[in-house]
C-alpha cells in the first residue's frame, strides 16, 4: 500500500511538472511517511530495550518486521532515485547565427516525451509566415508557458519554417525526437500576466524610457523617450522582471533598455541576465598576437556579473562632461575578432594627441604563500589592480587604473577594449566611462571581410554579458566608415549629454 502511493505521488508530481527539489519535501512531508517513520522508531525503541522479546515472538514478530525494513528500504531508495533524477531537460547550445532582429526573437526548448506538442498552425497566405494557431488546454505546448497564438515560427529545430506548407512543418516536428528547438517571435499582446495586453508597451534593448507612474507593485506606467506620444503604456516592474527572470528555464535574450523616472532628470536602466560562460576575448592587446591557444591561456578568466539577475533595472541620469573636467574614459567592448582592436589601433594613429591607450605594466602573479614569502623578506611591496592582464615573451603585463588616470591627466582621451566583466570596475565616479558595444555586419559581410566567421556566435555571447547600458552601438563593416563613425559618437560622448549612472550617489 505504501509503495504504490509513493508511485502513486510520483506519477502526479511528474505529470505536473514539478521539480525534484518540490517532490522530496511533498514526499517526505507526506502523512503516511510520518506514521511510519513513528513505526521504525517504535521497533526500534522496543528492539533496543527489549532484544529478546523480539526472538521470542519470532512467529509473530518476524515478519512484520521483514515487511516493515522492506517497504521502509523500497521507500528510501525510491527517494533516493527522485533525489537523484535531474528533471531539468539538457538544452542543446544556442544556434550559431543570430539574425539581426535577434532582439524580438525567443528560443523555446521543449522535451517532447512522446506526448503530442498540443498546439496547431497556421499559415498566411499573403506573407509565408507560419504562426501557431491554438494552444490545446492541458498539452506540452499549454503546459510550458511558453508558446502562445500569434506567436511566429521562424525555426523547428534549425530549420527555417517561413514560406513552408503546415504539413511540411508538421512533418519537421513529427520527426523530432526529444527536445525541439523553436526559434519564435512572440505575439506581444499574448503576455497573460499582463492586466491589459492593448495598455502594454513593447521595448527592446536600448530603449530609453519615462517611467511616470510606480503606484503599481507589478506593472508600472512608462513613456519610450523621445516622447512620440504623452500617452504611457505598462511595463514590468523591477520586482515583477526579477520573479519572470527566476522563473524561466529557456535561454532568452533578455531585454536590456534604459527607463527615466518620474522626475525628468532620472532614468531607469533594465540590465540583462547572464546565461553564459565567460571568455570570449582571444588576446589582451598590448603587445603583438600570439598563438591562439596561449592568448587564451594568458587572459584573465571572465566572472559573469551576478548582479544582473539582483538589480534588473539601473537609474540613470543625464550627464554633460564640464569642460574642464577629464574627459570620460572610452570603452569598446565586441566580440573576439570582431574589430575592437583594429578600431582602437586606428583611432590612435589617427589622432595621436587626442587619443592615447594606457600603458602596459609588467607585473607578476604571486600566489598566497609567494606573497607572505615576499614580505618575510621586509621587501616593500605595492600591489596594483590590475584589469586584465596577459602574456607577451614570457611576461606578464598588464593595464592598471593607475595608468588610465595618468592618460585622462594629461588631458587626453583614453580609449580602450575591455571584456564586458572589467567593465563594472571602471564605472566609477573617476572615470565616467562611456561603453561602445562594436556589433559585426551581417553574417554575408562577415564571411566576406573577415577570416574568422566564428564572431557572429562569439558576437551573441558578448552582448548577453554585457549587464551596463549600452550607450552607443558601432557596426563595424566598413573600416574606414567605422572609424569616422567612432570618433563622431566619442566627440558626443565627451561634449554632449548623456544617459548615465549617476555618479554623484
Ligand atoms: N571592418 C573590418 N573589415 C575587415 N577586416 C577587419 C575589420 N575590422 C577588423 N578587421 C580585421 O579582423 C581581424 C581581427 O580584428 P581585431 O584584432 O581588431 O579583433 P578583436 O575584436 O580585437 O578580437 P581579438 O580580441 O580576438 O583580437 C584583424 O585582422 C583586423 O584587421
Amino acid at each position: 500500500v505504501v509503495l504504490s502511493s509513493v508511485v502513486k505521488d510520483v506519477d502526479q508530481a511528474v505529470s505536473r511538472n514539478i521539480n525534484g527539489a518540490q517532490l522530496l519535501h511533498e514526499l517526505l512531508s507526506a502523512p503516511w511517511l510520518c506514521a511510519l517513520l513513528k513505526v521504525h522508531d517504535s521497533k526500534v525503541l522496543s528492539k533496543r530495550h527489549t532484544p529478546t522479546i523480539c526472538l521470542q515472538t519470532k512467529i509473530s514478530g518476524y515478519p512484520l518486521l521483514i515487511i516493515y525494513l522492506s517497504v521502509y528500504q523500497a521507500l528510501l531508495s525510491s527517494h533516493d532515485s527522485v533525489a537523484q533524477s535531474d528533471y531539468e531537460p539538457v538544452l542543446p547550445p544556442l544556434p550559431d547565427e543570430i539574425p539581426e532582429d535577434e532582439e524580438a526573437m525567443r528560443i523555446v526548448c521543449l522535451v517532447k516525451n512522446n506526448q503530442p506538442l498540443g498546439a496547431t498552425i497556421r499559415k498566411d497566405e499573403a506573407t509565408g509566415d507560419i504562426s501557431i494557431a491554438r494552444v490545446i488546454h492541458g498539452g506540452l505546448a499549454d503546459r510550458s508557458g511558453l508558446l502562445h497564438p500569434g506567436d511566429l515560427l521562424v525555426e523547428v529545430n534549425g530549420n527555417p519554417v517561413v514560406g513552408l506548407e503546415p504539413e511540411q512543418v508538421i512533418h519537421i516536428l513529427a520527426n523530432s525526437q526529444g527536445t525541439i528547438l523553436f526559434k519564435i517571435i512572440p505575439n506581444p499582446s499574448q503576455d497573460f500576466s499582463i492586466p491589459c495586453p492593448d495598455a502594454g508597451m513593447a521595448f527592446s534593448r536600448g530603449d530609453l524610457l519615462q517611467v511616470v507612474d510606480q503606484s503599481d507593485g507589478q506593472w508600472w506606467q512608462a513613456r519610450k523617450l523621445p516622447c512620440a506620444t504623452s500617452c504611457a503604456g505598462l511595463i514590468p516592474s523591477a520586482s515583477m522582471l526579477k520573479s519572470k527572470q527566476r522563473e524561466q528555464w529557456w535561454c532568452q535574450p533578455l531585454q536590456v533598455h534604459t527607463c527615466i523616472r518620474p522626475r525628468e532628470e532620472s532614468w531607469l536602466l533594465l540590465l540583462n541576465m547572464c546565461l553564459f560562460n565567460a571568455g570570449f576575448r582571444r588576446s589582451f592587446r598590448v603587445w603583438k598576437r600570439t598563438s591562439y591557444r596561449k592568448r587564451r591561456q594568458s587572459c584573465t578568466t571572465c566572472s559573469p556579473n551576478t548582479n544582473a539577475l539582483s538589480t534588473p533595472y539601473e537609474e540613470v541620469v543625464l550627464y554633460q562632461r564640464p569642460p574642464q573636467e577629464n574627459h570620460r574614459l572610452i570603452i569598446l567592448v565586441g566580440a573576439s575578432g570582431v574589430g575592437v582592436n583594429e578600431l582602437r589601433k586606428r583611432l590612435i594613429k589617427l589622432n595621436p594627441s587626442t587619443f592615447q591607450g594606457p600603458v602596459p605594466r609588467m607585473c607578476l602573479l604571486l600566489n598566497t604563500c609567494e606573497r607572505a614569502l615576499h614580505l618575510k623578506k621586509k621587501e616593500i611591496y605595492v600591489f596594483v589592480l590590475f584589469l586584465e592582464y596577459g602574456e607577451s615573451k614570457g611576461q606578464l603585463y598588464g593595464i592598471s587604473t593607475d595608468a588610465i588616470d595618468e592618460v585622462l591627466k594629461r588631458g587626453r582621451m583614453c580609449i580602450i577594449d575591455a571584456e564586458p566583466h572589467s567593465i563594472q570596475l571602471l564605472r566609477t565616479k573617476k572615470f565616467k566611462p562611456y561603453v561602445i558595444f562594436i556589433k559585426p555586419p551581417s553574417p554575408d559581410r562577415l564571411r566576406e571581410t573577415r577570416r574568422d566567421a566564428r564572431i557572429i556566435t562569439n558576437y551573441h555571447e558578448c552582448y548577453l554579458k554585457l549587464t551596463i547600458i549600452i550607450m552607443s552601438v558601432l557596426v563595424n563593416d566598413d573600416l574606414q566608415d567605422a572609424c569616422i563613425e567612432l570618433c563622431s559618437i566619442i566627440q558626443q560622448a565627451q561634449d554632449e549629454p548623456q544617459p548615465a549612472p549617476d555618479w554623484e550617489e
